[in-house]
């Protein structure tokens, strides 16, 4: 399915304004019923490579936001302010591409949560992942968790959908339940349950260990579209695309995708260095190939519609 960002000239000659990200991610939820597929992104560059290569949409992986932004380990570094300021940058290198963001437990009580919803919407985040962890919570594929009980859990997806309400947002919020690590299947059935019916759009089983699971978290929550987590090497066996599809997902993310060969590629060119005193980087990747994944072409375009000569030379 194609979907435009239904922008068109207005009758004043400006052009109209495209339709919010929010609104396609819940269009293409809402009116098609194909497996959406977002990499995990961890940064500007890996998010512009992810545009490239072209996705459904973009996901902003709170991991890799920890360990990119703050040289941290996913155990809740990272404040609303990192994630926030992260995810708009992100958001507006092409805002016609959803991006989904983590907020982790959403940073608080319901006044907080209001305030990360309203924070990522405007600053264009198309949909939003707030879980039922403690505040000091970790990456949902370690052990040791803890989640709050089912009430605080539904307090913060309230508090989710009302501010999406209030706002007038189409931001689709997802509801993460890590409780099948501390309580069991059944428990956490009853909490995405009890999620939707707090106002969540989409929901998010963590840690999910077989396929069995996989199918039966789908069915549990049907018509509500379920998100897949697929951090390869943790508790979730690795699926394809089109296994995902068959077993009923609607989302696929992928927390790892670049951050694992990021960091096999990085520290053999940094061990070579060492090694050998020379990089031996691939000769074609000049500055300027840098540059252009980066937008180099848009801020050329912008600078000659402005009468500007500035990149003729580079
Ligand atoms: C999805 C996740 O919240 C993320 O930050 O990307 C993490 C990924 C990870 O650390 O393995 C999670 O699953 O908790």
């Amino acid at each position: 399915m194609t979907y435009t960002n239904g922008a068109s000239n207005g009758t004043n000659g400006h052009a109209a304004s495209p339709t919010p990200a929010a609104t396609r991610l819940r269009k293409m939820l809402t009116e098609g019923n194909e497996l959406l597929v977002l990499p995990g992104v961890y940064d500007g560059f890996t998010a512009r490579i992810a545009l490239e290569v072209g996705f459904d949409g973009l996901y902003m992986t709170g991991a890799g936001t920890c360990a990119s932004k703050l040289g941290q380990p996913d155990l809740g570094f990272a404040s609303l302010n990192d994630m926030r300021e992260h995810a708009e940058m992100i958001a507006n290198l092409d805002p016609s591409v959803p991006l989904i963001a983590d907020a982790d437990t959403g940073y608080g009580g319901p006044n907080m949560v209001a305030r990360t919803v309203a924070q990522y919407h405007r600053s264009g985040v198309a949909g939003l992942h707030i879980e039922d962890q403690i505040q000091t919570k970790r990456c949902g594929h370690l052990g040791g968790k803890e989640v709050v009980d089912v009430d605080t859990f539904q307090q913060r997806i309230s508090a989710a959908a009302a501010t999406r309400k209030k706002l007038n947002s189409d931001i689709v919020i997802i509801a993460r339940t890590d409780a099948l690590q501390t309580d069991g299947f059944e428990e956490a059935i009853r909490r995405l349950k009890a999620a939707v019916t707090a106002g969540a759009d989409v929901a998010f089983l963590e840690g999910i260990n077989n396929e069995q699971e996989a199918r039966e978290v789908c069915r549990a929550l049907a018509p509500t579209p379920v998100l897949l987590n697929m951090v390869e090497n943790g508790a979730t066996p690795s699926w394809s695309v089109a296994q995902a599809k068959d077993m009923g997902f609607r989302i696929i993310i992928y927390p790892f995708a670049a951050l694992a060969p990021a960091y096999e590629a990085i520290r053999s060119t940094y061990k070579r260095i060492k090694e050998t005193g020379v990089t031996d980087i691939d000769p074609t990747f000049t500055p300027k190939k840098l540059f252009t994944i980066v937008g180099l072409k848009e801020a050329t375009a912008v600078d000659v519609a402005a009468g500007g000569q500035l990149y003729g030379k580079v």
